[in-house]
């Protein structure tokens, strides 16, 4: 049985992964946000798509399988969003870690087909326009410094 733990000890923390998803690798200007739809106390929360590593599973393993199955597309994986943990994870509480990878989309048009109701490619100035989950807001932070300004000319 799991324990709580407040000092995130690996051994009782279920690992999460989070894919911070990118409109260009290269030059980023949009972040992927999606709205969750449970559990009820989450529900309405805005998240990066994810979701726990299965048992014996690798996490980029289920980095891409998690992907697949929420958005329906297909990713190549950039470089980690360093948090502040061991393992460069960062805490959700007191029961998972989340290790979050930038990442693009290479195969297909992401929609929200599972646990979440609607998607959003957020600019660096919009990043606060949704309701992050609590434990999201740091992570954002950290993505919004590797962000550059939007400055494509819109009609
Ligand atoms: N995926 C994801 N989960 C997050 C984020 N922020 C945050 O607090 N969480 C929490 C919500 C959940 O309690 C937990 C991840 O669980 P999940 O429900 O996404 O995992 P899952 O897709 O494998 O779901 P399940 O099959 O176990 O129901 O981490 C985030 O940005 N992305």
């Amino acid at each position: 049985m799991r324990t709580e733990n407040p000092t995130h000890d690996p051994v009782s923390v279920r690992l999460v992964v989070g894919a911070a998803l990118v409109d260009d690798l290269a030059a980023p200007t949009r972040l992927l946000a999606a709205r969750r739809t449970e559990p009820v106390e989450l529900a309405g929360g805005w998240e990066l798509p994810g979701g726990k590593v299965d048992p014996g599973e690798s996490p980029l393993v289920a980095l891409h399988r998690e992907i697949a199955e929420e958005l329906g597309v297909g990713i190549v994986v950039g470089a980690l969003v360093p948090g502040p943990l061991p393992g460069h994870t960062w805490p959700l509480g007191s029961r998972y870690e989340m290790i979050v990878w930038f990442a693009e989309v290479v195969e297909g048009e992401p929609e929200p087909l599972e646990d979440h109701d609607e998607l959003r490619w957020l600019t660096r100035a919009g990043l606060h326009d949704v309701a992050w989950l609590p434990a999201d807001l740091p992570i954002v932070d950290t993505i919004a410094a590797r962000l550059r300004d939007d400055d494509t000319p819109r009609p």
